[in-house]
C-alpha cells in the first residue's frame, strides 16, 4: 500500500528510570508486526500520563496497540493490597493507557490489546486481576519457562477453547481449541461488566475479551500473537490483518 494511505498506528510504549531522565521504549515485535502483518504506519505512544491530551493523541490515530510489558499494573487501581514488589510497576503507562483506553472507545478507535495490555482494558473498565495465577489452585503456571532460550519461551504452551459465534472466532475463522504461548502470571478475575469472554484456558482463565457494546473493531488477549514465530501461525496474523484493515477503514472515515 502506498504511504500516504497506510493507517496510523499507536503503540503503547513502557518507562524506565535512568541515571538522569526517564527513557521511553517498546520491543520491535509490536512495531514490526503493525508495520508488516497490519500493513500501517507506526508510532510509539510515549507514557507521559496527562501532559499529552489523550482525546486530541486517539484523533489523529488509526488504530491503537496496548502492548505487552514485564511490568504489572499497581493494585491500587483495581481495589486491592499489593502481593508483588513496587519494583514491578510501571506508573507512569498506568497513568497513561487507562485514560487512553477510555479515549480510544469514545472515539470508536480500533484496539487491539496484548497481556498488560489485555489486562489495562479490564482494569480501565472496572475489573480486577489475579495477581500471582501460579499460586492458585488448579491453574497451570502461566509464566514463560526461563529454562529455555528467549525465543524459544514463544512457543506454544497450552490450549484456549474460543467462544461459539464470538469476535474472536469471526476475525480468526477458527473455532474449537486452539494452542497459544503463555508468558504471564496476573490475569483478569473479576470480568469488567462491558467486556465478553471471547476464550478461556484449559484451566479456566480468561485469554480473550471484546467489548459488548462495540460496533467498532476491538479484540484483546492474553498471549502474544506479535510475536514472529506465533504469527507464523494463520489463527495469530489474521488479528493483525483484520486489525490493519479495521485501522485503514478508520483513515478513510475521516
Ligand atoms: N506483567 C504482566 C503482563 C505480562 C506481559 O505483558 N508480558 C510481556 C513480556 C514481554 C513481552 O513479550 O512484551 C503479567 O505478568 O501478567
Amino acid at each position: 500500500m502506498d504511504g500516504d494511505r497506510q493507517p496510523l498506528i499507536g503503540v503503547t510504549g513502557n518507562s524506565q528510570a535512568t541515571d538522569n531522565a526517564m527513557a521511553y521504549s517498546v520491543g520491535d515485535k509490536y512495531i514490526l508486526s503493525v508495520i508488516e502483518a497490519a500493513n500501517a504506519l507506526a508510532v510509539m505512544i510515549p507514557p507521559v500520563s496527562d501532559r499529552q491530551d489523550a482525546d486530541a493523541l486517539v484523533s489523529r490515530l488509526d488504530g491503537i496497540v496496548f502492548t505487552g510489558a514485564p511490568a504489572n499494573l499497581d493494585p491500587a487501581l483495581y481495589g486491592q493490597p499489593a502481593e508483588i514488589d513496587q519494583d514491578e510497576w510501571d506508573p507512569a503507562r498506568d497513568a497513561t493507557n487507562l485514560p487512553l483506553i477510555h479515549a480510544a472507545i469514545r472515539a470508536t478507535l480500533p484496539i487491539f490489546c496484548i497481556c498488560r495490555g489485555h489486562q489495562e482494558l479490564n482494569v480501565a473498565l472496572g475489573g480486577s486481576l489475579h495477581q500471582k495465577v501460579q499460586d492458585l489452585p488448579g491453574k497451570l503456571d502461566h509464566r514463560s519457562d526461563k529454562t529455555l532460550p528467549p525465543p524459544d519461551r514463544y512457543r506454544p504452551r497450552h490450549r484456549i477453547k474460543i467462544a461459539q459465534e464470538g469476535r474472536l472466532e469471526a476475525i480468526t475463522g477458527y473455532s474449537g481449541e486452539h494452542q497459544v504461548n503463555s508468558l504471564h502470571q496476573q490475569a483478569i478475575d473479576q470480568l469488567a461488566d462491558r467486556l465478553a469472554v471471547e476464550a478461556v484456558s484449559e484451566d479456566g482463565l480468561i485469554e480473550a475479551v471484546s467489548l459488548r457494546e462495540a460496533g467498532f473493531f476491538n479484540i484483546s488477549v492474553q498471549w502474544h500473537p506479535e510475536h514472529p514465530d506465533a504469527l507464523s501461525d494463520p489463527f495469530n496474523k489474521r488479528l493483525f490483518e483484520s486489525f490493519g484493515k479495521a485501522a485503514y477503514r478508520h483513515s478513510q472515515s475521516k
